[in-house]
């Protein structure tokens, strides 16, 4: 048996830390928290942890320290254009916007020429800048950007919004979303090909968490005679089981549906005749 590792960055402390280790430990792989050590092997798969700041993952995988990293999206929008997103894992939902403070009659993007501009994420700035042909003054600050115009460093801030709390305690308003943003994984150019085999382990395992994230078991019972219009309107998987129940003229029906789908066709099912709906979490999916 081959002796290599794959190693995979993980944020040491934040935003992505906890969902990043759940979803390792989702896809069976058990590793120590980081608390003490920065670097951990996995126990049951050849996998080692190093424990890193988000901010410093694009340049560690550019220079192949690691192999692969789970990191914030937006980051390689600002640090990593080069590098290859292989899967989207659906936490740490963000978006990355211009705001300004309230009532400044802000209109479009021109109205920044010759302003202040306030970031932690300067590259990405540039690059909006540069397409839109404006020319204004960037301030690098690396946290609680949102202050900025308030002490007067800045007329206008670029940084990360998720429920717009920040934005509105700080009287700034969203302007402009530059880019939405999720934790990704994402691979150094320079992984080896014996990492590339254990990493495709990795994301069969990851694709099957992932898969079975957004979905949802549903069971539910009905009329032999209504089973045929029920079956119209759950979208399944491929379709639907059906099996006799011991009450004559009644059946249960088995499916797998898109989470966000079952309020959407709730009430449909229920004016179809399906009685006793119930919705089940799955946890691997493999198809
Ligand atoms: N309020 C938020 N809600 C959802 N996702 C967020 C939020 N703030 C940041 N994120 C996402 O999580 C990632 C990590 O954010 P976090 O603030 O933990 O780290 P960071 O500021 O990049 O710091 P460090 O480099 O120290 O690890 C960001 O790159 C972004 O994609
Ligand atoms: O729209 P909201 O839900 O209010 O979230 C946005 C805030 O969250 C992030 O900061 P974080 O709390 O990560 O602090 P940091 O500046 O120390 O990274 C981000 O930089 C914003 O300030
Ligand atoms: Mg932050």
């Amino acid at each position: 048996m081959s002796t290599k590792t794959l190693k995979i960055a993980v944020q040491k402390s934040g935003r992505l830390f906890e969902d990043s280790l759940r979803i390792l430990k989702d896809c069976g792989i058990s590793v120590d928290n980081g608390r003490d050590q920065l670097k951990v092997k996995a126990r049951n798969f050849p996998l080692e942890i190093m424990y890193l700041r988000n901010g410093d993952i694009p340049q560690y995988l550019k220079d192949g320290v690691v192999d692969i990293g789970i990191l914030g999206e937006n980051l390689i929008y600002e640090k990593g254009d080069d590098l290859e997103i292989l899967e989207y894992l659906g936490f740490s939902k963000c978006r990355v916007s211009l705001a300004v403070p309230k009532n400044t009659g802000f209109k479009t993007l021109k109205d920044l020429e010759g302003r202040r501009i306030a970031t932690s994420y300067p590259n990405t700035v540039n690059k909006l800048l540069d397409k839109e042909g404006i020319t204004a003054d960037l301030h690098m600050i690396s946290g609680s950007v949102e202050i900025a115009p308030n002490i007067g460093l800045a007329d206008a801030i670029v940084d990360i919004v998720s429920s717009g709390n920040t934005l509105f305690k700080n009287n700034l308003e969203e302007v402009y979303t530059i880019m939405k943003s999720e934790a990704v994984l994402a691979a150094s150019p320079l992984i080896g090909e014996e990492q590339k085999e254990i990493l495709e382990k990795l994301r069969f395992r990851l694709q099957s968490v992932l898969k079975a994230r957004d979905a949802r078991y549903v069971l539910l019972n009905a009329p032999n005679d209504k089973v045929e219009e029920i079956i119209s309107v759950l979208p399944g998987m491929r379709s639907p089981t059906v099996l006799p129940l011991a009450e004559k003229g009644w059946s249960s029906l088995h499916t797998v549906i898109q989470k966000e789908k079952f309020w959407e066709i709730i009430d449909e099912l229920k004016a179809k005749g399906a009685e006793g709906i119930l919705v089940c979490p799955i946890e691997k999916m493999v198809y």
